[in-house]
């Protein structure tokens, strides 16, 4: 088996979710199908809510700052002209969503909607989330060994929430010591592990992020985190120079901690 030695400064461990923790698939062929099916219904039952018209005012101006994208769908501002108006803007918020997710989109206004219909079918046990076998057992290890764990997904912290502690391992929140979305900034931007370091109050080399994507590790190392690449079925491929440059595991019983 391979062994990476974890660098003795660090003593947080930051991880992504999807690619990561957690397969591709389970992303691709059951959260985001729900999020397709039920969009429609969702905001019919729902749109009289606050919290229902905060997520399309945040998916309305991020429409506004899509405006030059090709194929971009605007969402018109209510008229207050009745029952065909009302239909007309739900159709044009679930186009938006649609034309969002065919893009894979990580903007803060499609993930936080996403995080609020998904809280209904986790609490109501309908979905259950999946990890990969060797999450918990190497988190537990390395809480331990008195390291901090922390995630940073563009899933929003609550959909985080919801993904840990409605798993297929039972609930398992208890193991994160704190979450990070894309409210505290992008994850392919390095300014953004900055600010992660500073909020939990420690050096970014005392981080070691764990993700499988590269243009993410590359921004953590620009902000001096220590990264690793994390190769798992049915993620994407990397290039020869990127297998060559990265750190990579498969597991994360792949990684040695001097401490444990
Ligand atoms: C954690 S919510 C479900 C996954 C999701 O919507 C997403 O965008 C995951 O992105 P990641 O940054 O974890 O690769
Ligand atoms: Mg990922």
């Amino acid at each position: 088996m391979v062994v990476l030695s974890v660098p003795a400064e660090v003593t947080v461990i930051l991880l992504d979710i999807e690619g990561t923790t957690t397969p591709i698939a389970f992303v691709k062929d059951t959260l985001f199908p729900y999020i397709k099916e039920n969009v429609k219904e969702y905001l019919q039952t729902h749109w009289e809510e606050e919290e229902c018209q905060q997520d399309v005012s945040l998916l309305r101006k991020q429409a506004e700052e899509d405006a030059h994208l090709d194929g971009a769908v605007p969402i018109p501002a209510a008229s207050g002209n009745g029952v065909d108006d009302l239909q007309q803007m739900i159709q044009a918020v679930v186009d938006n969503v649609y034309w969002q997710m065919s893009h894979d989109r990580k903007t803060t206004a499609l993930k936080q909607l996403q995080g609020h219909m998904w809280r209904a079918a986790f609490t109501a046990g309908c979905l259950k989330a999946e990890f990969f076998a060797d999450v918990v057992p190497a988190v537990r290890k390395w809480r331990e060994a008195g390291m901090k764990v922390y995630i940073y997904s563009s899933g929003s912290v609550e959909a985080q929430k919801l993904l840990f502690g409605h798993s297929t391992e039972g609930d398992i929140l208890e193991l994160v010591d704190g979450h990070f979305d894309t409210k505290i900034g992008h994850k392919v931007e390095s300014e953004s592990y900055r600010k992660i370091a500073d909020s939990i109050g420690c050096s970014t080399n005392n981080i070691l992020f764990l993700t499988d994507v590269t243009l993410e590790a590359s921004a953590a190392e620009e902000a001096d985190v220590h990264v690793a690449v994390v190769v798992r079925p049915g993620n994407a491929g990397l290039t020869d120079d990127e297998k060559t440059y990265y750190n990579l595991i498969t597991s994360f019983s792949e990684l040695y901690l001097p401490s444990a």
